[in-house]
């Protein structure tokens, strides 16, 4: 059998980016992105998959301080809406999260979805319509990882209404504002999700979603079991 892998380093890299990719909020520097860097993730968020090679992605780059301050007085609106579905405690707990980093990060970059990209019949995009969404999300992430890579932070502001941020980033009526994203150097990137520091919600355990008919012999492999937690371990220690 040929071996197509990546030899051992750069297979821990990714792995290591993949492990390590954090949603920053709280911990954002003001220093500029080098625009050398910022091109470099734009460029691996561009190689994202999508269904039928749409592409249907672009990337509206926010860096002016009134910009950022008309998006954040969207969020302020929508977190106070948000903050009312809790009570008591969670209540109190969830206004204490800091949920965006607009105005601190020096960049924000929205990523957008063209539905209309490509025309009518895009090949695999007959059926689920959303594939063209999913196919976004998936560049997020590219971008994402490529800047746990280069040691910049990113956020993902999701708490604004979508049909006002896209008025307010002028765009088209076909143009769904995907991922409102807050990039930048960051004093540090915290070992586990800020929300499970916080105490609002834990990592599941891999095996309790684990499904299906071929799943079951290998829930009860005592191997495949161990590995995972000999994983989860090493994750929880780091
Ligand atoms: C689609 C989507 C939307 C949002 C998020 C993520 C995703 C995928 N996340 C980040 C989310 O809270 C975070 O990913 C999880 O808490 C796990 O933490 P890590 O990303 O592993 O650090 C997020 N975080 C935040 O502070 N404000 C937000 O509005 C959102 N919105």
């Amino acid at each position: 059998m040929t071996d197509h892998g990546f030899p051992d380093e750069q297979r821990q890299g990714l792995y290591r980016a993949i492990h390590e990719r954090r949603d920053v909020r709280s911990q954002f520097l003001p220093d500029p992105i080098a625009p050398e860097i910022l091109a470099r993730l734009l460029h691996a968020a561009h190689h994202a998959p999508s269904v039928g090679f749409m592409q249907p992605w672009d990337f509206v780059i926010v860096d002016s301080i009134e910009m950022k301050r008309a998006v954040k007085a969207l969020y302020d609106q929508a977190n106070t809406e948000a903050a009312s579905h809790y009570t008591d405690e969670r209540a109190a707990l969830y206004r204490r999260l800091k949920l965006e980093g607009i105005v601190d990060s020096p960049i924000n970059v929205c990523i957008t979805c063209d539905r209309q990209r490509g025309g009518p019949h895009v090949l695999g995009r007959n059926t689920m319509l959303d594939t063209d969404l999913f196919s976004t999300c998936l560049a997020v992430q590219n971008l994402w990882l490529a800047a746990r890579a280069e040691g910049i932070g990113v956020g993902w502001v999701s708490i604004v209404d979508p049909t006002q941020l896209a008025r307010t980033l002028g765009l088209p009526e076909h143009v769904y504002p995907v991922a409102y994203l807050c990039l930048g150097h960051v004093s540090e990137f915290l070992p586990r999700p800020e929300l499970e520091i916080a105490g609002w919600r834990s990592r599941l355990p891999l095996e309790q979603l684990l499904h299906g008919n071929q799943w079951q012999g290998h829930v009860d492999d005592a191997a495949l079991i161990a590995a995972i937690h000999e994983i989860s371990s090493g994750e929880t220690k780091a």
